[in-house]
């Protein structure tokens, strides 16, 4: 089957891919990044002979196991590549690719797989071809929890906790990489000495695209629990208490933007891709998101979904033990922090409805009739367990610091909810290294960025001003732009970025605003350790 619009003089564009828990996205932009097309193929409801739910399988007996069949991702990017063509796109004037995926997630190429992808045949799709070189056919992605004596093992071949996020910026979790490679060494080892190269889920996707084994990325490497992320290099002591010959197995890391080479003739000769299309590497969806959103130094992203995360662009670092330290997408000399918090819209709906009648309207009308500060009362409302702090439950405190059941008014127990929220994600992005300063800028996405009352509280607590941002598909977007970046050899992601529509302004800080919050952080601290301790 051959495509290609011959003698295309079409100005370039660029193809970023997105394989995610649940879906695997494409989109085309062209030279001003300005979205060209759109697809994706839902792997539940495209591909309902692998019988996912949202994209994963979990197993039944209690073991935490959670997996994604590999050959549903193979088989993803065959359709996902035909809806593009349905859609009208010109894949000769694609000047390059990349692409990202969720993070953590491995993939076991079986011995001699390298030589089937440099020799794919074209007449064919690709889940005809690849069928059999998997070692392990079913991934282990990153919402599996299955592996603390692996994670224990790992943190005690380094010298503890601390130890290791201090090499690999983040402790031991179990949905990282290096103890779920180690689990596979473990409990099959024939299938990991049968097992030629280990991907990531973002470089097993480029494989596909390169038509070689390609390389993992700084940024996507850094969610491994393996590399060191001061050297960027593997460490030989965690990659030994993983499983024999890891090292050859990984291959060695590369900077995220690097130019891969061009593009497998699969793909050239079936859909009519230029020869020379180039492949950049590919990376996880956390750090895509960085590049989508178009942080610079200094910036805070700042998504308020079902779960809040932040995220930040960092000169320098600081490692603590509930944070991740990734290295940077953009830059090789930064890095990126990312903090989860799971209790963020849900716990809001929570009081809205308790006090707030299920509206945001009049949440935000006693939101906005209480002061900053809220007369000295201050709550910390956790209803699942909180990953930071490590505390589930609601605690109210009045004034004079003592622990209350219940406070005086329900606007009071709005702003207690939002500024205890708020407050408490400034302290942690200060723990790992966030400075405000002439030029913060927060970036707000998600669900709730959508509620002004509650970023005039984000504004006020950072002391710098939130600009709005539309969040959809950023890591996909990201991609894309990763895939113009790439090209050149300079580090210009400013100036291909500054085309792009400026984040929005809308909220500043009151100039009081440091008076009443700089207390009230350390007031958080100072509560939060006696809780910890038990002391409260
Ligand atoms: N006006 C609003 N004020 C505060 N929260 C809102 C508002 N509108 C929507 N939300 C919250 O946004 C959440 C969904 O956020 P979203 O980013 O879409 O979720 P996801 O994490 O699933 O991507 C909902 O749970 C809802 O509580
Ligand atoms: O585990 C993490 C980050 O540490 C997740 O953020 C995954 O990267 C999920 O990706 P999605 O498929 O939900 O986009």
């Amino acid at each position: 089957m051959r495509l290609t619009k011959m003698g295309s003089n079409a100005s370039p564009t660029y193809l970023g891919l997105d394989l995610s828990t649940q879906q695997l996205k494409a989109v085309v932009v062209d030279d001003d990044l300005k979205i060209l097309h759109e697809a994706s193929v839902q792997f539940d409801t495209d591909l309902p002979e692998f019988r996912t739910h949202g994209g994963v399988t979990a197993s039944k007996d209690n073991s935490h196991t959670v997996t994604a069949p590999t050959m549903m991702w193979v088989k993803s990017v065959d359709m996902i590549l035909d809806r593009l063509t349905l859609a009208g796109v010109d894949y000769s004037s694609i000047t390059a690719i990349s692409g990202t995926a969720q993070q953590h997630g491995s993939v076991y190429w079986q011995t001699g797989a390298e030589l089937t992808l440099r020799n794919l045949k074209s007449s064919d799709f690709l889940h005809q071809q690849l069928g059999s070189n998997f070692s392990i056919s079913n991934s282990p992605v990153w919402m599996d929890s299955s592996t603390s004596k692996q994670c224990a093992k790992l943190e005690e071949a380094v010298g503890g906790p601390q130890k290791l996020a201090e090499i690999t910026g983040s402790r031991a979790y179990e949905r990282f990489t290096g103890s779920q490679i180690c689990k596979i060494a473990e409990n099959k080892p024939d299938a990991y000495n049968n097992t030629e190269r280990i991907s990531l889920v973002s470089s097993f996707l480029c494989s596909l695209f390169l038509g070689k084994i390609a390389p993992i990325d700084y940024a996507d490497g850094s969610g491994m629990n393996l590399m060191n992320i001061h050297t960027k290099q593997w460490d030989s002591t965690l990659l030994e208490a993983c499983g024999p010959n890891l090292h050859e197995k990984l291959g060695d890391p590369v900077p995220s933007k690097t130019n891969l080479g061009n593009i497998s003739p699969y793909f050239v000769e079936r859909y009519g891709f230029k020869s020379d299309c180039k492949i950049i590497a590919f990376t996880g969806d956390n750090p895509a998101s960085l590049i989508g959103m178009r942080l610079h130094e200094g910036w805070l992203a700042l998504s308020l979904g079902t779960s809040d995360t932040l995220f930040l662009w960092l000169k320098e670092p600081h490692v603590v033990i509930d944070g991740h330290i990734l290295c940077n997408p953009v830059d090789a000399e930064s890095f990126m922090g990312l903090l989860c918090f799971k209790n963020g819209s849900l716990t809001r709906e929570r009081i809205r409805n308790d006090c707030a009648e299920k509206s945001w309207e009049i949440f935000n009308q006693l939101l906005d009739s209480t002061p900053r500060g809220n007369f000295g009362n201050f709550g910390l409302y956790f209803d699942t367990q909180e990953i930071i702090p490590f505390l589930k439950g609601d605690f109210r405190f009045n004034r004079a610091g003592d622990r209350i059941g219940k406070f005086s008014s329900l606007e009071v127990e709005v702003r207690a909810l939002i500024e205890g929220q708020i407050v408490a994600k400034r302290a942690y992005a200060e723990d790992i290294g966030f400075h405000s300063g002439q030029d913060t800028k927060i970036i707000a996405t998600g669900g709730a960025s959508a509620n002004k009352s509650i970023l005039q509280v984000v504004a006020d607590v950072f002391n710098a001003p939130v600009y709005l941002q539309e969040a959809a598909n950023s890591a996909m977007l990201g991609a894309a732009y990763q895939a113009k970046h790439g090209l050149s050899d300079e580090n210009d992601y400013e100036k291909i970025t500054s085309v792009l529509t400026p984040p929005q302004l809308v909220c500043e800080p009151y100039p009081d605003a440091p008076e009443i919050y700089d207390p009230m952080v350390d007031r958080y601290r100072t509560i939060v350790n006696k809780l910890l301790q038990g002391g409260l």
